[in-house]
């Protein structure tokens, strides 16, 4: 799918020094990167075809998926991954320069929801009954910070934020859980692998199945044998609401192989019959960054 001598143009969740940022830098280099302000407006670009993919956020090993992307890619524009990296994710807390003797005066911490959950029991014990302000991603709370040197006010990102924005790191590792990685998506609106250097050996197929419409007991069962006995084996299952009534939900069905494979079409059939719809997000490799920032 990549051709040495195009260099694509794409929009990630920014601005500069973001985790999505770093993830948009180890897959595609530093050229063509543009910078959006929120998920939404990433999956806009790349639906519109202003850019030729985008890059966000879909799942963190300690706060689960990302909703605002699952949702989109669901019920909004046709879009399919093409491959994904996966990260190991080092929260710092850091203010303005200016406020460096007075960290024990904060009076609000800022930073993206997962990130500001990842830190939970830090923030608990060291700045209990301090607001909690979210911002579209950590990057934007390190800047906000920078703009702002006279208040009184904390971001958590990475090291690379607090160098761009000129921060001083008050305390580093701050994340709860030291197993704290995110998978980042590589989304364009045409189906196929991006194969660069470095990627997983085997493919991965994400799924979005709705169950048939008559909820006849032990669907999901039948949906699970569909793969169990093909022996696919599966890396995620997970439910969302179909946003149509309480108690209705449709799955995100991660699948280790390739949707060309001769046990993914009789799958896919299977789960037709079943009177299942389902809608396939593609097949891609996988990534994985080192553990450098
Ligand atoms: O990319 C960022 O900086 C974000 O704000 C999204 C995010 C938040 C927490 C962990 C990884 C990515």
């Amino acid at each position: 799918m990549t051709d040495k001598n195009f260099t694509p143009t794409v929009a990630y969740l920014g601005p500069e020094a973001s985790f999505t940022h770093i993830a948009a830098t180890t897959l595609f280099g530093t050229v063509g990167l543009s910078p959006r302000p929120t998920i939404p407006d990433c999956i806009e670009a790349v639906a519109e075809g202003h850019v030729a993919y985008a890059i966000v956020p879909l799942e963190n090993a300690l706060e689960g998926s990302v909703p605002l992307t699952i949702d989109y890619l669901f019920h909004g524009n046709e879009l399919f991954i093409n491959a994904e990296i996966s990260t190991p994710i080092e929260q710092h807390i850091m203010v303005n320069k200016k406020q460096e003797e007075f960290v024990d005066e904060i009076e609000s911490v800022h930073s993206h929801p997962h990130a500001l959950a990842q830190c939970h029991k830090y923030l608990q014990y060291r700045f209990r009954r301090v607001p909690l302000i979210q911002t579209t991603s950590t990057a934007a709370a390190a800047k906000y910070v920078s703009e702002n040197p006279d208040e009184k006010i904390a971001a958590i990102g990475n090291r690379l934020a607090a160098e761009k924005y000129g921060l001083h790191i008050a305390e580093e590792n701050i994340h709860d859980f030291h197993f704290n990685h995110t998978r980042f998506v590589v989304l364009s609106l045409r189906k196929g692998m991006l194969e660069i250097e470095g990627h997983s050996e085997t493919p991965k197929t994400t799924l979005m199945v709705k169950l048939p419409e008559d909820d006849r007991s032990g669907v999901l069962h039948q949906i699970l044998s569909v793969f169990a006995w093909r022996r696919l084996n599966m890396s995620k299952i997970e439910s969302r609401p179909l946003k149509t009534g309480l108690g209705n939900y449709f799955f995100i069905i991660d699948v280790l192989e390739s949707i060309d494979h001769p046990m993914m079409k009789g799958a896919m059939e299977e789960l037709a019959a079943l009177n299942c719809t389902v809608k396939s997000l593609g097949s891609y490799f996988t990534y994985n960054e080192v553990p450098s920032r």
